[in-house]
This record gives C-alpha cells, structure tokens and sequence, in this order.
C-alpha cells in the first residue's frame, strides 16, 4: 500500500495527530527488525542441517525411546517361524495384489513415519527424491537415480492385510536362522528372541555353511526382501539396482562387516554396489527439502524407462 494511501485510510484526527504518526513509523521499525532476524535464524538453521557431519547419522545410543522400543520389539520378534510365514503370505498365490504405479505408491507412503528412524522426521516421498536428488548431482547412472527414488517403497507393506506392525516392514536387517551378530545395532535385545536359544539357530553358522553366498541367507523379513520381489519380476533394473534395494537396510554386512563368512563368488561386487547406494541414501536426510510437484516430471520419464507396465502389482 502506498504511503498516500495509508494516510487516506487513517482517521482524519490521526494524520494530525503527530505522535499516531511516529508510532506507526517505529512499528514498522520494529518489523523490519524482526524481519531482519526471523531471517538471520532461517539462514543459521539451514547451514546447521545442510552441515550435519556424517559422525552425527545412526546415533543409537542417544537415540528417542521411540527408536529403541521399535528395535526392542522387532529383535524379539523376528525368529525364523515368523520369517517363514510372513514370506508364505506375501508370496502366495491367493494374496490379492493391489495395483499402484510407482508415484502413487510413493504418494500412499507419504503418510508413514518411519519409527526406527533416527535421523529424519521428513515424510517417505522427501526422503526418496532427496536419495534420487544426490545420486543425479553426482552424475550417476539413469538407473541408479530410480533406484533411490523406489527403494523404500516396499514400506508399503505396512498398508497391506499381513504387516503386524513397524518391526516387520522398517529397520535394519540381519539373517535369521544363524547368531545374531554383535554388530548388530542394540544386539542385547536379541536375548529376548526365542532363535537365540536355539541349539541351531543360535550357532554361528545356524542352518547355513561358510560360502552359501547371500541370496541364500534368510534376511529378517522387512522392506526390502519385499521391494527386491517386486521389482525383480517387474522391472528391467540391473542386478546391481537389486541388490542395493535388497541389502539397503543390511547393516551389519555393508556397513559393520558382520556375516563376511557366508558371501560367495560375485557377492564382493553387489557389496560394492550397495556400499556405494549408502551415503545416498543416508546423508542425503539432511539436503534441502526438494520440490514434489517440481521434480515430478523428470521422475515419471525415469520411471516409464524401467517399469513396462504403468501399474505395478504390489
Ligand atoms: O531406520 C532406517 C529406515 O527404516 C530405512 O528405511 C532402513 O533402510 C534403514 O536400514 C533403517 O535403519
Ligand atoms: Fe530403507
Ligand atoms: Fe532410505
């Protein structure tokens, strides 16, 4: 509004009254002031987030109680019986698949906060364009920027008739049906799980040998054994692409060196691949918020490039 403007709309009595007029002068002092640090603040919190160093990711120890009883449950839980049956249920004949397309099933996911997540709070679809977004600005492959734009999208089991809850869709994984390593995060929760006292499954080696390779190991059952199905059968991604979706949340292998003994010829070359995915998908929480609706476009070509069909089945 123009400053004559302002005067027109004022009370006759108040243009001449000389102190309403430098009461308003100051206030608006005062806002540009105020402007002036809203500002300063927004700037500092953003170098803060866009400096989190990398020491300051998977903090455990300190991590909110919320965090700590998700993985207090899902190391209780997850035994080789529930593995079994959860693996029965999701591949058999008589599920009813629903059918999505990609950027509707990262829309649907969009609502789920990821409770064994200590390091953001943003909502699924941020975090996957983020891993997408860092990927592309380093120049990588087509397929490895779709790779990061789906990878969590098999937390969409949590929507589905089956999921018991977070422990068996969200989290890191680990092989049931051998002992559960020490460099497993919280790995003193795993005296709650029955398998542990198992004389099998409680053995080093449990029910597989040294060189079995990794396809063979039973990984506890979450999202990314399931996202590996889905994607298996119904895209023209490249082994590598699989393997870092199937072993994204495996830890304790890629990042820790835990369960080294069971790997096989070809298995040094898809640890390379998803040790390099990591960083993208982890320190990628903490770049800028991207743009959905902008983004949008350029995501949906990439999609159709490797998916044939528009819906999947899920
Ligand atoms: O909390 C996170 C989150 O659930 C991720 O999606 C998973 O891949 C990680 O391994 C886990 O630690
Ligand atoms: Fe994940
Ligand atoms: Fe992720």
């Amino acid at each position: 509004m123009a400053p004559a403007a302002i005067i027109d709309d004022y009370p006759v009595s108040a243009v001449h009254d000389g102190a309403a007029l430098e009461a308003i002068s100051d206030a608006v002092d005062e806002i540009n002031v105020l402007k002036a640090k809203a500002k300063q603040a927004f700037d500092a919190k953003s170098k803060f987030d866009s400096e989190k160093d990398k020491t300051q990711f998977r903090q455990y120890e300190v991590a909110c109680e919320r965090v700590k009883n998700f993985y207090r449950e899902q190391h209780e839980k997850q035994t080789v019986a529930y593995n079994l049956s959860a693996r029965a249920r999701f591949y058999s004949a008589a599920r009813v698949r629903p059918e999505m397309t990609i950027w509707e099933a990262m829309e649907k996911l969009n609502t789920l906060i990821d409770e064994s997540d200590p390091d953001t709070s943003l909502s699924q679809i941020q975090h996957l364009l983020q891993s997408a977004e860092a990927i592309r600005r380093d120049g990588k492959p087509r397929w490895m920027q779709l790779t990061g734009l789906i990878h969590d999208l098999g937390k969409l089991m949590l929507f589905f008739d089956g999921a018991q809850g977070q422990w068996d869709v969200v989290g890191d994984t680990f092989p049931v049906g051998c002992a559960f390593d020490k460099r497993c995060i919280y790995p003193d929760t795993f005296q709650a799980n029955p398998d542990a006292k198992d004389p099998v499954f409680g053995a080093e080696n449990g029910i597989y040998h040294p060189g079995c390779g990794m396809q063979n190991l039973m990984m506890s059952w979450g999202h990314d054994e399931y996202l590996y199905h889905v994607v298996k059968d119904q895209s023209t991604l490249p082994a590598e692409a699989l393997a870092m979706i199937r072993y994204h949340s495996f830890y304790p292998w890629h990042k820790e060196g835990a369960y080294r003994q069971f790997m096989a010829p070809g298995d040094e070359v898809l640890l390379r691949a998803v040790q390099a995915f990591n960083p993208y998908d982890l320190y990628s929480k903490s770049d800028d918020v991207p743009s959905v609706e902008e983004l949008k476009p350029y995501y949906l070509e990439l999609i159709d490039e490797f998916f044939p069909e528009k819906k999947i089945k899920w």
